[in-house]
C-alpha cells in the first residue's frame, strides 16, 4: 500500500453528536471523543498516520494526551464547520495519497480501511458512501488537491457528481453513528476498546 495520510476532522465536543440520545451515564461529548479515538486506533493499527482538524481546544488537549507519541497530529486552528476544517487541512498535508474520514465510526476495523485505501489506489479520487448510501465516510484521492469536500446531507451524490469512484467498503467503514440506532448497530458490529469502555463504565 502507498503511504496515506487520513484527515480526520473533529467536532468541538460540546456541540457534537446533538442527534444522538446517549445511553442513562453517559455524556454525549465523552461518546462523541471515544468514537474518533477508536477512528483513530483503527488507521494507526495500520500504519496510516492521521491528522486531526478542529477549532476546539478541548478536542486538541484530549488527542494530545491520549496520543502524544503516535503517528497523530493535530491542526488546532481549523476554521468552525466541517467542509471549511477539511480544506485547511488539506491544504497542509503536503503532497502524497490522502483519505478524509469522518470521526463518527466507532465501529471501523484498520483492515477495513486498509482495504478501501487500497482500491483507492486504482482511482484517482473515491467515495465511501455511508450506511444510509446518502452520506460520505471517506473520501480518499492520490492528490489532495483533488479533494472538493461536500459533507453535510446528501454528500455522497455531491461527491460522485464531482467525479469520485464509489469503493466497495465494510459496514464498519461505513456506519457512522449519528443516532441511538446506529449506536446499537456499531454494538452489534463490534465497537473499538474507547467506545466499549465508555459504555461498560457507565452500565
Ligand atoms: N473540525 C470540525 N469537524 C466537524 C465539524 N462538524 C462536524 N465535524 C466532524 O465531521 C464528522 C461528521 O460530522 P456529523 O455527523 O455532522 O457530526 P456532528 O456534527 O457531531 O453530529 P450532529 O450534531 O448530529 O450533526 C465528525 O467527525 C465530526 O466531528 C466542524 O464544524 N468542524
Ligand atoms: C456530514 C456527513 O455525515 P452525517 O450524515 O453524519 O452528518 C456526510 O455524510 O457528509
Amino acid at each position: 500500500m502507498r503511504s496515506w495520510r487520513l484527515v480526520l476532522p473533529v467536532k468541538d465536543l460540546g456541540a457534537a453528536k446533538s442527534r444522538l440520545v446517549p445511553p442513562v451515564g453517559v455524556q454525549r461529548a465523552d461518546l462523541a471523543l471515544a468514537f474518533a479515538f477508536d477512528a483513530t486506533a483503527a488507521a494507526l493499527a495500520v500504519g496510516v498516520p492521521v491528522l486531526v482538524t478542529t477549532s476546539s481546544s478541548s478536542v486538541v488537549a484530549a488527542f494530545r494526551a491520549e496520543w502524544a507519541g503516535d503517528a497523530v497530529e493535530v491542526l488546532e486552528d481549523a476554521p468552525p464547520g466541517l467542509n471549511e476544517a477539511v480544506s485547511f487541512a488539506l491544504g497542509r498535508c503536503g503532497d502524497g495519497p490522502v483519505g478524509v474520514m469522518t470521526a463518527d465510526l466507532p465501529a471501523l476495523r484498520g483492515s477495513s480501511l486498509q482495504r478501501a485505501l487500497l482500491a483507492a489506489e486504482q482511482v484517482p479520487y473515491a467515495v465511501v458512501p455511508d450506511a444510509a448510501g446518502t452520506g460520505t465516510t471517506l473520501l480518499a484521492a492520490l492528490d489532495p488537491a483533488r479533494v472538493r469536500p461536500s459533507f453535510g446531507p446528501g454528500s455522497c451524490a455531491a461527491h460522485l457528481a464531482d467525479g469520485a469512484h464509489v469503493l466497495e467498503a465494510g459496514v464498519d467503514l461505513r456506519l457512522d453513528v449519528d443516532t441511538a440506532e446506529d449506536l446499537e448497530a456499531a454494538r452489534a458490529l463490534g465497537l473499538g476498546p474507547a467506545t466499549r469502555a465508555l459504555l461498560a463504565s457507565a452500565a
